[in-house]
């Protein structure tokens, strides 16, 4: 079981959230975390955003997905409107960096997001969001308006002991190198992305 190991009010470009790491024990070195903003009303359904780590799009600023600029965009939106962001290590759909990169050295061949997990021997999508709800239920949510283009997230929240009230997108839009992500994403998995991306 995920308990908050530690929380700390930390000030970032977008305004300060209280940043809190979860973990079994304290001894765990990338704990899930949650960044809850100042001005979160608990009384009413909560904004939220699951977030799946991405070093290549949130740190070095991959032109391959969008990963980063949704996470800012989450940071922001949370901020003027309250919100809580859940931020998950799972790498690459949960098959980690290296399976990630091997997987990219394979999209350079011409196969798809899909086809190069399934090349490599890994499921398409590896993710289970069950620790989410476990933090979101810990941090006193009951009920959320969910930030995702996934269908699966959806129902995920849906099965689960939160209630889900309403989805807010987040779209951004392609360029060159994420356009076949994308399209991948809205084909396969059925991302709620609209046409012109
Ligand atoms: N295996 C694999 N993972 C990828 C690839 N591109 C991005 N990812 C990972 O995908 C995760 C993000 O998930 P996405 O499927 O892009 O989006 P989502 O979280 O399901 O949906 P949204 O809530 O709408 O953003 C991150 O963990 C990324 O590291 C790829 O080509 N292969
Ligand atoms: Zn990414």
């Amino acid at each position: 079981m995920s308990k908050i190991q530690a929380q700390a009010n930390v000030p970032t470009d977008y305004g300060e959230f209280k940043m809190m790491a979860f973990s079994e024990d304290d001894k765990n070195w990338m704990p899930h975390m949650a960044l809850i903003a100042k001005n979160t009303d608990f009384e009413k359904p909560v904004n939220v955003r699951i977030h799946s780590e991405c070093i290549t799009g949130e740190v070095f600023h991959s032109q391959k997905c969008e990963c980063g600029q949704q996470l800012d965009t989450a940071m922001k939106y949370m901020q003027e409107n309250g919100g809580i962001i859940i931020y998950l290590r799972q790498e690459g759909r949960n098959i980690g960096i290296i399976n990630k990169l091997k997987a990219y050295a394979l999209q350079e061949k011409g196969l798809d997001t899909v086809q190069a997990n399934l090349e490599l021997g890994l499921p398409a999508d590896d993710r289970d969001f069950g620790v989410a709800i476990e933090m979101l239920d810990q941090i006193g949510v009951k009920s959320v308006n969910l930030m995702t283009n996934n269908p699966d997230k959806i129902q995920f929240v849906k099965n689960s002991k939160i209630d889900f009230n309403s989805r807010i997108p987040l779209q951004i839009k392609s360029n060159d190198a994420s356009a076949s992500y994308l399209k991948t994403k809205k084909d396969f998995f059925g991302h709620l992305l609209d046409e012109e991306n």
